[in-house]
């Protein structure tokens, strides 16, 4: 071979990047220009006790599995004894048959001829051996004593164990990469764990487990269902899906189905045009188009009438809808978070609610747990329905006594956080304004009331009063919802039940800020 060959050759082993590429360009240069008949690579296995084919062949001469792996210390092979003595073994054909007992090495000789042998060369640095060249060739002359082969050797072997110092610094570098990415999301989930138990008061487990989903819910571009009994707090979650996601700067657009006749809740889901009905003196946009880019929560979505929830379904396939009395079709991106009270997985078994909507609301399920059994939660959102309570009256109610506490606690809750807060601003009320709650101010539980139902009697002491003004009004606001519940959201049967006229029932409700 001329230098100017060789010098081709070593460079073009030079300018392998890989590995791999560097030892294939080494096994055809060799095979090429030693006229081999075949060859192939051995190298040691990741944890050193085995020698590894670098590639599987067994189309050519020697039958080489890629699954095969040769114990290092089994002298039952001939590779092992070139690694034990680093030095070349030639195997002419008859040598050959001293070896068959070993199955594996018999298969991989099985098609070589009687005028051929094996030469196993061993790859050295610093007498260490690094590899093992096994080639099957005519001759059996020593091929590879020739001085620049060797020269070329060890050009490819300090190439090699560069390469392989390469990969293993890029793999730290990608590890501590990785390392570093988990550290920076764990402490943004922490910071978000306890930004969010700002709003979704709790230690608790089954809160802790809540805060968990409505992060990774937050993250992923899923439906969510959230599940829950009246009062848990549906509503703060779905808001924190909306607040936590990438589409928080823009709007989250929210609509009780079950507050809505069903004419009225479609037209304000999807909008229309002027002239689309009598009273349509307007194109309005609907609630879907407003959420784009956004959220839209549909809140008791287990009341959605059945033909509205064909309508929706389409719309959460498509994204398309069109407005009541448009000629087009229109495009909106939004998120859908839904929220239910009752089992929908019910409603869908009795036929009221459609499967296929139910298993495209219900792609990311967030439970949420009842206030009885979280009771260890009860001091922090007493704690914060205080705090609530004193930043909009202008008060420093500065507590509750144990004995107080210890009442609140016997309680079940079956209007869960909802009824905890009307119990604790009804305390508020009548507890004067840098007081601490004690029981008297507490209202007396019916626990025979069925759920939700007003759970408090007016059985205070009058003298505890500190502000008459407050002190109606929340014996007015306790009134109102505990009739709303009882008709279970129906406010027309509310009001009728407590002899005022709608208008003046729901100017009411806004004034008290009653919005169940
Ligand atoms: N973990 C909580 N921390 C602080 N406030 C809460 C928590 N859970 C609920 N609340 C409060 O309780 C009240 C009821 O919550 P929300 O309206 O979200 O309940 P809901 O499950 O949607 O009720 P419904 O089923 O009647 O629609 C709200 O004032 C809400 O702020």
């Amino acid at each position: 071979m001329s230098t100017a060959q060789w010098l081709q050759h070593t460079s073009s082993l030079l300018e392998c990047k890989q590995v791999d590429d560097l030892i294939d360009q080494f096994m055809q240069t060799l095979e090429v220009e030693l006229a081999l008949s075949d060859s192939f690579f051995l190298k040691p296995s990741a944890d050193g006790r085995h020698l590894v084919p670098s590639a599987s062949n067994d189309t050519g001469l020697l039958k080489v599995d890629g699954q095969a792996s040769w114990n290092v210390t089994d002298f039952q092979h001939p590779f092992a004894h070139v690694l034990q003595t680093a030095k070349p073994m030639m195997l002419d054909y008859y040598s050959l048959a001293y070896w068959h007992d070993n199955p594996e090495f018999a298969a991989l000789i099985s098609e070589i001829q009687s005028d051929e042998g094996l030469l196993l060369y061993p790859l050295k640095q610093d007498n260490h051996v690094l590899g093992l060249l096994c080639f099957a060739l005519k001759a059996s002359d020593s091929v590879l004593q020739r001085q620049e082969w060797q020269q070329y050797c060890e050009v490819f072997v300090r190439h090699w164990q560069w390469l392989n110092k390469v990969a293993d610094q890029t793999g730290q570098a990608c590890q501590l990469t990785d390392s570093i990415a988990e550290i920076r999301d764990e402490m943004t989930l922490q910071v978000n764990l306890a930004r969010l138990s700002d709003e979704l008061v709790g230690e608790s487990s089954g809160m802790d487990r809540l805060r968990r989903d409505i992060l990774r819910g937050a993250g992923t571009v899923l439906s969510v269902l959230v599940q829950g009994e009246t009062g848990t707090g549906k509503e703060l979650v779905a808001k924190a899906v909306h607040d936590y996601s990438c589409r928080h700067n823009a709007p989250f657009v929210a609509i009780n189905c079950a507050a809505i006749p069903e004419n009225l809740l479609e037209s304000e889901l999807f909008g229309y045009e002027k002239g689309a009905f009598s009273g349509a003196n307007s194109n309005k946009k609907g609630l879907i188009a407003q959420a784009s880019k956004g959220t839209l929560f549909l809140d008791e979505i287990g009341d959605m009438p059945l033909t509205l929830q064909s309508k929706l379904l389409r719309v959460l396939e498509s994204g398309h809808f069109r407005a009541l009395g448009a000629a087009a079709e229109v495009h909106s991106d939004f998120r859908l978070v839904a929220a239910t009270h009752v089992n929908l997985k019910e409603k869908v078994n009795s036929g009221e609610f459609r499967r296929d909507l139910y298993y495209r609301l219900n792609q990311f399920p967030v439970m949420v747990p009842e206030l009885k059994d979280r009771l260890d939660d009860l001091p922090k959102l007493i704690h914060h329905f205080i705090e609530r309570f004193n930043s909009h009256n202008q008060a420093q109610i500065s507590g509750i006594r144990s004995e107080a506490l210890g009442k609140l606690k016997a309680h079940q809750y079956p209007g869960n956080v909802r009824e905890l807060r009307n119990v604790v601003e009804y305390a508020c009320a009548l507890t004067s304004l840098n007081g601490e709650i004690d029981v008297p101010a507490l209202p007396v539980f019916e626990e025979s009331l069925s759920a939700g139902e007003g759970n408090v009697q007016h059985e205070y002491e009058y003298e505890d009063i500190g502000d008459l003004k407050l002190a109606v009004a929340q014996f007015e606001r306790n009134v109102i919802r505990t009739r709303i519940n009882r008709f279970k959201g129906d406010r027309t049967k509310a009001a009728m039940s407590l002899g005022l006229p709608k208008r003046t029932f729901s100017h009411k409700c806004l004034k008290l800020e009653i919005n169940e």
